[in-house]
């Protein structure tokens, strides 16, 4: 099995208020894999895709563990550095792409911009922006002339995609790329990373409410559930056999989502606990029905097969 090229190893995070966001996360993504993340709203998701580029919030506080980018710690780099890591090596997509964009500079002049540290004159930036634009199916010579807000929502995420790839980073963390979009551009732009990934090699983490999107575009599945990861697996083996109850809840819910692409995650009885003071023991116990006096501790996580990875007292090691 390939090295991982990003590591997050045993992360906290807090937000004021004392809101544990993440606790404990250890996840790897290997280099050329999609991994999805899954879970409900306010699991985690956005702000562990945030973390893996180290694009905190105001306010968020990392309490424990790290973020290994090919080994180097990022949370021990300077914002300097930090920055000189991002957009060459990862690089992030989110589900506005016009916060990708300065909205008073042409796409062409920010797409120079945007490699400012790279080799090369001018023309040749220009002509490297002009060759991505045409890569994610933007016409370049129109695209490069336009302000952001003179492109449409689906060409203005592409134009967001071709920003993000420009200096082929080694990980692209996209976070709900696809959701302000309709059904049809979202199948387009999932397309799109797809060949994206298989060309430019890079992995790509993907933060989605959509089923459809998992099971199309990813190869692992990260499952979130109040700041925990609580299961891990190739794609097929968690639609075919679940194995933790809060990811088999997910998706009984609502099997068709599995072969539409229209599903978003369903939602579940019952609500996520407190942040601020999550349960000492598993934290989805009050809402899962295999729950017995055991689930008060703290459950281990079992590895019930070699790529596999769950987070629970009910599954067999
Ligand atoms: N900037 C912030 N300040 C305070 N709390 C925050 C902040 N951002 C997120 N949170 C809280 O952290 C928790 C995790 O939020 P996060 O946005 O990461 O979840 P998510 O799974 O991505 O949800 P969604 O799908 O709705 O975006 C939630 O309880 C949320 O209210």
């Amino acid at each position: 099995m390939s090295e991982a090229v990003l590591n997050v190893e045993d992360l906290a995070l807090s937000y004021p208020g004392g809101v544990q966001a993440l606790r404990g996360v250890s996840l790897q993504v290997r280099p050329g894999e999609v991994l999805g993340i899954a879970g409900e709203s306010g699991c985690g998701k956005s702000t562990l895709a945030s973390a893996m580029i180290s694009l905190l919030s105001s306010g968020a506080e990392i309490t424990g563990g790290a973020v290994y980018l090919r080994g180097e710690n990022l949370m021990a780099l300077s914002e300097r550095d930090r920055r000189r890591l991002r957009g060459r090596e990862i690089a992030m997509v989110f589900q506005d792409p016009l916060t990708a964009f300065n909205p008073v500079l042409r796409i062409g002049e920010q797409l120079v911009d945007f490699q400012v540290n790279a080799e090369g004159s001018s023309r040749e930036k220009r002509r490297r922006a002009a060759a991505m634009l045409s890569k994610v199916g933007l016409e370049p010579d129109l695209a490069l002339s336009r302000f952001p807000h003179e492109l449409s929502g689906g060409m203005r995420q592409r134009a967001a995609i071709a920003a993000a790839l420009l200096m082929r980073p080694a990980v692209l963390i996209a976070d709900e790329p696809t959701t302000a979009l309709d059904v049809t551009m979202e199948a387009q732009i999932i397309h799109l990373l797809r060949e994206l990934q298989a060309e430019v090699g890079c992995a790509i983490v993907i933060v989605t409410h959509h089923l459809g999107v998992i099971a199309e575009l990813c190869d692992r599945v990260a499952v979130m559930y109040a700041g925990e990861v609580v299961e891990v697996a190739p794609v097929d083996d968690l639609y075919h056999d679940p194995l933790h109850p809060y990811t088999r809840a997910l998706l009984s819910c609502d099997p068709s989502a599995l072969v539409e692409h229209t599903g978003h995650l369903p939602t579940i009885g019952g609500r996520l606990p407190d942040l601020a003071d999550p349960p000492p023991g598993c934290a989805f116990a009050p809402r899962c029905p295999l729950a017995s006096e055991s689930c008060a501790t703290p459950p281990p996580r079992v590895r019930p097969a070699p790529a596999r990875e769950v987070l629970c007292h009910k599954v067999a090691p």
